[in-house]
């Protein structure tokens, strides 16, 4: 017999995937330019450019602290993460590219593990 679903469940099932998601960021190859925050004294003009920094380190901090409420406000700071790269890194170059592969990998595989 189905269980109801309640919105906790939703926000819970939810959250798991997030969890597996972030982890296997994470974990991809092309993932070290966005592991932790940008170090924004080292890198010219990054301040200026980029309004919004994000890294994998901070969303697993905000998830560690439950500071998101459903699939959607995390899968934006993921994109966030994409949308910075694209910005400030010319297409063809290595962390360019990094970030494209990155995007790829998350949209097929948050697809896949979809409601
Ligand atoms: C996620 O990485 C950021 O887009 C900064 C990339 C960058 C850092 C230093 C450089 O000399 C060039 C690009």
């Amino acid at each position: 017999v189905k269980k109801a679903k309640t919105a906790k469940d939703s926000n819970t099932h939810g959250l798991t995937k997030c969890r597996v998601l972030l982890a296997e960021l994470e974990a991809h190859p092309d993932a070290w330019p966005f592991l932790t925050p940008v170090n924004q004294k080292a890198v010219p003009g990054y301040r200026k450019v980029i309004k919004k920094p994000m890294d994998l380190s901070t969303i697993r901090e905000k998830l560690t602290n439950n500071q998101y409420l459903n699939l959607e406000t995390f899968i934006a700071d993921v994109n966030l993460i994409f949308d910075n790269c694209e910005k400030f890194n010319e297409d063809d170059s290595e962390i360019g590219r990094g970030g494209h592969s990155m995007r790829r990998f998350f949209d097929k595989r948050w697809t896949e593990l979809l409601d």
